[in-house]
């Protein structure tokens, strides 16, 4: 039970985490995605704001405006008019700005930025510049020969007012500046950052083919860390629940994998239940004239299992037709060498009360014996004294048998309650001694009993066979009474497979040389 309860748990864990994991992928995947395409907008965004930067010089590069004069400056208003992201164009000369269209001629002229990027070969970028425009704004500038554009200080609000649940930047190519650098507030937790976990981490870079800058995100709550600590806790607490019904019913199905009535089910199904044979002697002679059938199952986790504990499962459980069946069948093929070369040896098989109230099985004895083309009168049935089948109806059977051309065997005999009414009423051939009588036989009473018994049978003119014979003693009283008798036990042989039995056969010189 311990090591059950361990495996369930280990289980559930595993499953567990798997389920975790694949909620981290799949949210992963789906966050990757998000910036991705977060990225690509951005960036189409970035180019074409750049592009209507470039395009809004080329057009003042165009028309020469290099002074401040009226008419310079209303060229510059109406080229700024045509693009929406441009917010003003100016005339720069030796760093100083002259003059905008919005502003026009600056009395003062402010001085562009120190610092400034190569956005190409020909135009620079001034990064926020400020203090141009006699109001508080910061602007990025481009510049080209005298020619200056303020890019619009709403161009990318839209991107931020998005709130993103990752951090990103547009910047240089080579990262010596960002443009744009937005941190989202929900990137609070550093750890996985810290001790380097990848798997919480997921950055994407789209870089421009025209310009040279890229756009990076950055996220450090990839994955389920992206879920509030509440939710990642009833993720937690579902994984388990589930992990505990999947380990539970592993367990389960196992356990009934491994139960004995379900693996008996399958060695039916599968033909693994087999027959073994134990020969029938002639007390006086020693000679085999017959065999019983037994059935046998010899199972990988539960062993050599008695037939009579597994018959009686294959009974409760609906599968004793089919192992009869089975059973009956096999014997009747597999003896069938050896009955058809000695017409005086039998085939014994068992039968319980399922056979004796079916109304087939005798029908199908008679189609099998005629098919393995044996005479009827070789296959004894043998019908146990224990069994609780009312007497009218085995009386009926035991004579339909009969009629069949079957001998018919009084199996275990002294052993159940209704000995003398059986004798009076049953149609039979022999009576089996059952082996507490046989081992018993120097015991007084019950040695009486026996002889008694034998009294009876031989009025009677039935053959009798003792079964359980196990010893020397045993056989030598046997032997001493009754010489005519049959013997049955581990004495001479335990059952045999059919192999062993046909060399058994063969060694007695019997039968046997063909099968
Ligand atoms: N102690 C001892 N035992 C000996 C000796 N010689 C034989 N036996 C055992 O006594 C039983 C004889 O079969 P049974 O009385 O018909 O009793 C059988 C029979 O009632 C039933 N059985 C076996 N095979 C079948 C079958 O195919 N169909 C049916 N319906 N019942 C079967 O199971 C019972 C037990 O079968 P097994 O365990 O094979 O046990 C067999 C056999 O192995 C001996 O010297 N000493």
């Amino acid at each position: 039970m311990k090591r059950r309860g361990f495996g369930v748990l280990w289980v559930t864990l595993a499953v567990c985490v798997v389920l975790l994991f694949a909620v981290h992928s799949l949210t992963k995947d789906y966050q990757r995605a998000e910036q991705q395409q977060f990225s690509n907008s951005l960036l189409n965004h970035a180019e074409l704001v750049s592009s209507q930067v470039m395009n809004a010089m080329r057009n003042a590069q165009d028309e020469s405006i290099s002074k401040c004069t009226a008419e310079s400056l209303d060229q510059l208003r109406r080229i700024a008019n045509q693009y929406l992201y441009v917010y003003d164009l100016g005339v720069v000369e030796a760093d100083q700005v002259l003059c905008t269209a919005n502003w026009g001629v600056f009395t003062t002229p402010s001085m562009l930025p120190d610092t400034y990027y190569g956005a190409s070969s020909r135009f620079q970028l001034y990064s926020r510049a400020e203090g141009i425009f006699p109001v508080p704004l910061r602007l990025d500038i481009t510049r080209g020969g005298s020619i200056l554009a303020f890019t619009a200080e709403f161009s990318f609000q839209h991107f931020i007012n998005q709130n993103r649940g990752f951090s990103y930047s547009l910047g240089m190519a080579d990262q010596a500046h960002d443009f744009l650098n937005y941190q989202s507030r929900r990137q609070t937790i550093g750890w996985p950052e810290r001790f380097n976990l990848s798997m919480f981490q997921l950055t994407t870079q789209s870089c421009s083919e025209i310009f040279r800058y890229c756009v990076q995100t950055k996220n450090n709550r990839a994955g389920i860390l992206y879920f509030s600590a509440y939710f990642i806790a009833v993720i937690v607490v579902i994984s388990l629940i589930f992990g505990f019904l999947v380990a539970y019913t592993i367990q389960s199905y196992l356990y009934k994998k491994n139960s004995m009535e379900f693996r008996l089910r399958r060695a039916i199904q599968t033909r693994l239940i087999y027959v073994e044979y134990q020969p029938i002697l002639h007390a006086g002679t020693g000679k085999i004239v017959g065999v019983e059938s037994l059935v046998r199952w010899n199972d990988a986790i539960y062993g050599k299992v008695s037939p009579e504990h597994f018959i009686s499962i294959a009974e409760n459980m609906g599968l004793y037709e089919e192992l009869t069946f089975h059973v009956a069948g096999t014997s009747i093929e597999e003896m069938a060498p050896v009955l058809k070369r000695d017409s005086n040896f039998t085939l014994s098989i068992n039968v319980s009360s399922f056979e004796v109230l079916c109304d087939e099985y005798l029908l199908f004895l008679k189609n099998k014996v005629k098919a393995c083309g044996v005479p009827h009168n070789q296959l004894k049935i043998e019908i146990t004294e224990k069994i609780s089948v009312p007497l009218e109806a085995l009386s009926a059977f035991s004579h339909k048998a009969k009629q069949c051309g079957f001998r018919v065997s009084l199996d275990d005999f002294g052993t159940g309650v209704a000995n003398l009414v059986w004798l009076t009423e049953m149609a039979f051939d022999d009576i089996k001694i059952d082996r507490t009588f046989t081992q018993s036989l120097n015991d007084a009473f019950k040695d009486k009993m026996v002889l008694s018994i034998m009294a009876m049978v031989s009025d009677l003119h039935k053959q009798v066979i003792f079964e359980g014979v196990e010893t020397q003693g045993e056989l030598d009283v046997i032997v001493d009474r009754f010489s005519d008798a049959y013997v049955q036990g581990w004495y001479y042989y335990r059952s045999l497979s059919k192999e062993a039995l046909f060399e058994v056969l063969q060694s007695h010189g019997d039968t046997m040389s063909a099968a």
